[in-house]
């Protein structure tokens, strides 16, 4: 095939890598400049969701997949209210994007959300370059926003780190609202809103739960007054560490012994809350074909993963902690990262991937009919 219906794709594009190395493409989606912390994903199919994923707010996202686009983008699938990646970086666009379900191109969303992409990149050899070095501040600049290398790399790199970033405010819902249950309603959650991605509330009433959906900001008292059989802490984007106010939040909810559930940036505050520390992965997981361990059954499941950073707990013991005994009831068997916390001494548990699994395999979804059994067990 010879012509292309995507309508930026002469117009020429670079990426910038903070370490100064350069790759040229050209443009896809919106034509301008973009920064970010450039990482990549190793899902083959649910760029629309990846890139709907609040997680993923100032990140440039590589995906390792080579076509990417050919699903097109549909009215159903998208996470949150937007897209949230800062840039998108593909190999070979889809020319003719056919699903029964797709409204619209990939290509003709990111240009409504005004989002800058580069394609035409050997994404693998940008992979394992992230994959030696880390990752690391990027910028996509297309058209007449490409200048010299030298004043491009000094931009790159005036650009804030991912590390220390606080960003799960800016994401988050201002308002309250309320997921129904699907059938039955059996029980009330209120859900911490750093970042959520809507399948979560979703499988949540899909079992009988009311899902309270609060801001990042919600005060203990905001939390009780929806009178929860269960709180909730979801993923959200930039550095734990940085996130002082929901752990505190989190304590208050431990000292109550309500039951609690978090999930991914919701994992990293259980740690901190418990006296764990959280640091940055080198390069992070991010994908849908992620093994995990449940060290408590001792089964493996597949799973999905978008997290830059990590919990710092001990693997072969039990720690005490200022809530009693916790222990670190997942591992991810690729490099024993942590990636689960459970409380011995009362409900409380957390992931740090994805149950939701939006997009990817749903061998980890018993994790929320636990969720569901802490909050029976309270009951009983
Ligand atoms: N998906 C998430 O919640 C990510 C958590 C955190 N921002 C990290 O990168 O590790």
């Amino acid at each position: 095939m010879t012509t292309s219906t995507r309508g930026t794709a002469k117009v020429p594009a670079v990426l910038v890598l903070e370490d100064g190395r350069i790759f040229r493409g050209r443009a896809y989606g919106a034509v301008g400049e973009t920064f970010g912390e450039a990482v990549f994903s190793t899902g083959m199919t649910g760029y629309q969701e990846t890139l709907t994923d609040p997680s993923y707010d100032r990140q440039i996202v590589v995906a390792t997949a080579p076509q990417i686009g050919n699903t097109g983008w549909n009215d159903e699938d998208d996470e949150s209210r937007r897209i949230w990646v800062s840039g998108y970086v593909v190999r070979d666009p889809a020319r003719v994007p056919s699903n029964w379900r797709a409204t619209r191109s990939l290509d003709e969303e990111l240009v409504d959300q005004g989002v800058v992409g580069i394609s035409g990149i050997d994404t693998r050899a940008l992979t394992r370059h992230l994959r030696e070095r880390g990752s690391m501040r990027a910028g996509i600049f297309s058209g007449e926003a490409i200048a010299a290398e030298a004043e491009l790399i000094e931009r790159v790199q005036a650009q804030p780190h991912m590390k220390g970033a606080s960003l799960y405010e800016e994401v988050a819902t201002q308002e309250a609202y309320v997921v129904p249950a699907i059938g039955e309603k059996k029980f009330t959650v209120a859900a911490v809103d750093l970042g959520i991605k809507g399948m979560t509330p979703h499988r949540m009433a899909e079992r009988g739960i009311e899902v309270h959906v609060l801001p990042a900001t919600a005060t203990v008292d905001d939390v009780y007054a929806v009178d929860p059989d269960g709180v909730f802490f979801s993923n959200g984007p930039g550095d734990p560490a940085t996130a002082d106010g929901p752990v505190a939040l989190m304590r208050a909810v431990l000292e109550r012994k309500t039951p609690l559930f978090g999930i991914c940036f919701g994992n990293q505050i259980l740690g901190r809350a418990l006296g764990f520390g959280t640091y940055k992965l080198k390069y992070g997981h991010r994908g849908i074909n992620q093994p995990v361990q449940d060290r408590t059954t001792g089964k493996v499941e597949i799973t999905a993963h978008n997290h830059g950073f990590a919990v710092d707990a001990p693997l072969d013991k039990v720690s005490e902690t200022p809530f009693g005994r916790a222990e670190v009831s997942h591992v991810c068997l690729n490099d024993n990262v942590v990636e689960g916390l459970q409380l011995l001494d009362q409900p409380a548990f957390s992931v740090q991937y994805h149950p939701e699994a939006a997009a990817g395999p749903h061998d980890a979804a018993y994790l929320f009919d636990r969720f569901v059994s802490l909050m029976e067990g309270q009951r009983a």
